[in-house]
């Protein structure tokens, strides 16, 4: 037999039914509750107490709940651990409830508080202050395909900046994984849509409901004065919108006009690339260790999302490149003016995110003030740049933003207190002097105070008791207060005071007198703190249609603080401007690489700089060398080089020319790619491919160790072809690390590639890895020195090196491991047999045992590998 659920528990399911696979937090009085599997989940996640609460259907009900005051740190925790959660908040008052009740002819003891869901609360969608980070950008992200072409509408809802683009389907894990949205939403069904992205429904990604939705957003009639959209950007952000409007109950937040973000400016990474060089990102995932982490010497929380942001998209456009490192140089020169910008910039608040608070109807008084005092800083700082003579052109550009906002901060200035509070019902928050009947009734409540202060005295002095204290509290309001041994004289009927309260030592009462004075109080009191409400109503207001001016002045501040920032870290660690040319060269001299050369000196030791210099008719470099001398190192070192100078910083290095990069591509070995848990030579494989389809000559790869995740034949045999690949295919500039000695032949029949080296010697038996690059062939590999190095047992090493005089013998015999591959036809020439035959050498390879086979054997492998491609 069912039993019909409690109206309660009617109520909870039909908002369950609309919190769909969010977490409902139900609110009763104090806390938020949450009950079945919601409960189950959020207590495990949570680690508090699973207890359970009446009966559903015969079973117990499990249940948690958070306190309501201390729900943003659960609502944290939650959020970090990938739930949505759905707040279901009462809307009406017990007494009001009562009053329904009455009205609708139901028992009043059965009236049942309504409740409706205000707000989903997800990851993508947060303003509160304690659960974003200050220095980290909050992205949601819509994608959805229109055609063929992918629309991603992207959004800082804590800031209120947004950016439009638009891409082929294969690009869009690239786009994303620059974006690093904490939510994705996609239109359900979409082919391709990332796999943790939220199903949305279709509708809500129709282009043209996109484009009105933008427009009654930004109360306009046409989009034409804000850029081009397509209609896959337009659809995306339709998505985005009414996903917003959805999370928000019907209230949006901060949306500033949308920034059409064209993929031809800027510098092309995939994500692998992006991962590889340890961006904004270290390996383990966190920021520390990370390119970001080494450069960030931004002030603010604005500036260092900026920074991330510029060093996630560098740029590919020589102009804007120039204009930001003018500015970068300029404030470098001056170390004065440098100090002064620093010292302005770190006393503004975070402009864009009290901003966002505010529109998104969760602003305090505080965050007034926090404008207020960030739009006069600006304006002090805009005086103080305005001054200077010669200012480059990035500056001219910010200046205006900092300034013209007087009106507002002067009407801010004198509605509000020198420091507001974050809490508007307290009240206290608007300036005296600013509403003349606002201070006369604060002026009532506080003759009210002293009356009753003097009342206190007048009582003691009546009734000789010198402990009677007048005292207040939220339940009784004031009260008279005298010890139990005293509290006789005052119990006497004619003694005028009033009962309210017996306590262990105390005794309470009321009076007439008293009594009058508190609700003089409390009635000025509420009258003061309805002026404030109203007040405080009005400014937001005032910030509110000045919302995009305020937004342009916090992100010319953040364009400041990422150029102070980059003048400081250049600096500190004699950094140089680099040139930007258009030509395809990279001449670096004394180049280090960022990250490595700081934890070094933490241990004292010197970083070893090396040079670089890739031109048309030298720019594929093989790198050789013994394991840990640095090749790894070096590589990454220019790569990144390169992304600073396009990302329009200063750069590590005595000099660099930096030919201008369209698309920038980083792979490591298989085997180096162990800690990310991604060991397969299959994943490898597929990322060397793509750089193979896309590198073109205006681009930069690096490649490390690319094939060691395979057999000795199979890894050397891939990575020749690789490099050929880019030398007569992509004719991209490169930098190839191998510890394949054989790989020294390609410079024979390959004009534009040369060999290289990390130094390293042996003396009194030990090996000196100097982390040196120099021109020529690396003479060994000292593995088995390093092997020593690292510990492995002598009698192990010893082995080896016995095996190993036998694998050279047999090396010398035949002629060695790449014999004849010099004489292989150039890969172009060998294209068209790029598909080899069923029973080719490397089909037989990887048949065999490979490791196993004796020199002997592999070189006639690699003749039949030779006399193949001749007859092809
Ligand atoms: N230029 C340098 N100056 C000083 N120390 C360096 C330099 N380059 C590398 N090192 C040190 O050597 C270590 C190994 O460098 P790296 O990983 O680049 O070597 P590798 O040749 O790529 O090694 P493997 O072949 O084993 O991957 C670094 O962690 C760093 O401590």
């Amino acid at each position: 037999m069912s039993v019909p659920a409690t109206p309660m528990m009617q109520q909870y399911l039909a908002l369950k039914a609309e919190a769909g696979d969010c977490l409902l937090f139900y609110r009763m009085g104090d806390f938020f509750e949450l009950f079945f599997d919601d409960a189950k989940k959020a207590a495990a996640v949570l680690d508090i107490a699973l207890t359970s609460r009446g009966e559903h259907g015969g079973e117990p009900v499990p249940m948690c709940g958070v306190p309501v005051h201390s729900a943003e740190g659960y609502l944290a925790r939650l959020i970090r651990a990938g739930c949505r959660v759905a707040i279901a908040e009462q809307v009406e008052t017990p007494d009001e409830a009562k009053q329904r009740a009455k009205r609708e002819g139901t028992p009043s003891s059965k009236a049942l508080v309504a409740r409706a869901i205000v707000r989903f609360v997800t990851a993508g969608t947060l303003t509160e202050e304690a659960l974003l980070e200050p220095r980290r950008a909050n992205m949601l992200a819509a994608v959805c395909e229109v055609r063929g072409a992918i629309g991603i509408a992207a959004c800082d809802i804590s800031t209120g900046r947004m950016e439009l683009e638009e891409c082929l389907p294969n690009a869009l894990g690239a786009a994303l994984a620059r974006i690093g949205a904490s939510e994705v939403v996609a239109p359900e069904g979409m082919d391709g849509a990332p796999l943790d992205a939220i199903s949305r429904p279709r509708a809500d990604f129709a282009s043209a409901e996109g484009e009105a939705r933008l427009k009654r957003v930004h109360g306009v009639a046409t989009l034409e004065g804000m850029g081009s959209f397509s209609r896959a950007m337009l659809a995306a952000a339709g998505g985005l919108i009414a996903y917003l409007d959805h999370a928000g109950r019907g209230r949006l937040p901060l949306l500033l006009p949308p920034v059409v973000r064209s993929q031809a400016s800027h510098l092309m990474m995939d994500e692998a690339t992006r991962a590889s060089l340890e961006i904004t990102s270290a390996q383990g995932g966190g920021r520390a260790g990370s390119l970001l982490a080494e450069v960030d010497r931004c002030v603010t929380g604005a500036g260092a999302r900026l920074l991330a942001d510029d060093l996630s998209a560098p740029l590919a456009e020589r102009p804007a490149i120039e204009e930001r490192l003018a500015l970068v140089a300029e404030i470098h020169r001056d170390p004065l003016l440098r100090a002064d910008i620093r010292a302005h910039l770190r006393s503004i608040p975070d402009l864009g995110r009290a901003l966002g608070r505010i529109v998104a109807g969760r602003g305090s008084p505080r965050d007034l003030g926090q404008l207020r005092d960030g739009l006069e800083e600006a304006g002090r700082l805009h005086s103080l740049l305005a001054a200077r003579k010669d200012r480059p052109a990035l500056l001219d550009t910010l200046l205006p933003a900092l300034t013209g906002h007087g009106a507002l901060t002067d009407l801010f200035a004198r509605a509000l207190v020198p420091s507001p509070p974050t809490e508007r019902s307290q009240g206290g928050f608007i300036a005296s002097g600013y509403d003349h009947a606002l201070d006369e009734l604060r002026e009532m409540a506080g003759n009210a105070r002293r009356a009753i202060a003097a009342m206190e005295a007048r009582y003691r002095d009546e009734t000789g008791i010198a402990s009677l204290k007048i005292r207040h509290n939220g339940v009784l309001g004031y009260f008279i207060e005298v010890p139990s041994a005293r509290a006789d004289a005052l119990m006497a009927p004619d003694a005028g005071f009033i009962h309210r309260q017996t306590m262990a030592n105390v005794v309470r009462f009321n009076s007439l007198r008293l009594h009058e004075e508190a609700t003089r109080i409390a009635e000025a009191g509420g009258r003061a703190q309805a002026a404030e409400e109203a007040h405080f109503e009005e400014l937001v207001e005032h910030a509110i249609a000045a919302r995009e001016t305020i937004a342009a002045t916090a992100s010319a501040l953040a364009r400041l603080d990422v150029a102070a920032a980059l003048a400081e870290r250049a600096a500190e660690g004699g950094w140089t401007r680099p040139h930007i040319v258009d030509e395809p060269v990279l001449t670096i001299t004394g180049g280090r690489h960022p990250v490595v050369e700081a934890a070094l000196a933490k241990t004292g030791v010197r970083f070893v700089a090396n040079d670089c210099n890739l031109v048309p008719d030298d720019r594929l470099w093989l790198v050789g060398g013994p394991n840990m001398g640095g090749k790894s190192t070096f590589l990454r070192q220019n790569a990144l080089i390169v992304l600073l100078a396009q990302a329009g910083s200063f750069v590590p290095a005595d000099s660099a020319t930096v030919g201008l990069v369209d698309r920038l591509f980083s792979r490591v070995g298989a085997a180096d790619n162990l800690a990310r848990g991604r060991s397969t030579f299959m994943v490898e494989m597929v990322e060397t491919a793509a750089i193979l389809a896309q590198a073109g000559p205006r681009s930069f790869v690096i490649l490390d160790e690319v094939g060691r995740g395979t057999s000795t034949y199979d890894g050397l045999a891939i990575a020749w072809a690789v490099a050929e690949a880019i030398h007569e295919t992509n004719r991209s500039r490169c930098l190839f690390a191998t510890h394949y000695h054989e790989m020294a032949r390609l410079a024979e029949s390959c004009p534009a590639l040369s060999l290289h080296h990390v130094r390293a010697s042996e003396w009194k038996g030990e090996l000196v890895l100097l982390h040196e690059v120099a021109r020529g062939p690396a003479d060994r590999s000292y593995g088995l020195a390093v092997a020593r190095l690292a510990g492995v047992p002598p009698a192990v090493v010893a082995r080896a090196k016995a095996v190993l005089a036998r694998l050279e013998k047999g090396r010398a015999e035949t002629g060695g491991l790449a014999a004849g591959l010099g004489e292989l036809p150039l890969f172009a020439a060998a294209a068209p047999a790029a598909e080899p035959p069923r029973d080719s050498l490397r089909d037989s390879l990887q048949e065999l045992d490979v490791d196993a086979l004796t020199p002997r054997e592999a070189l006639d492998m690699l003749y039949r590998l030779k006399a193949q491609a001749a007859e092809d």
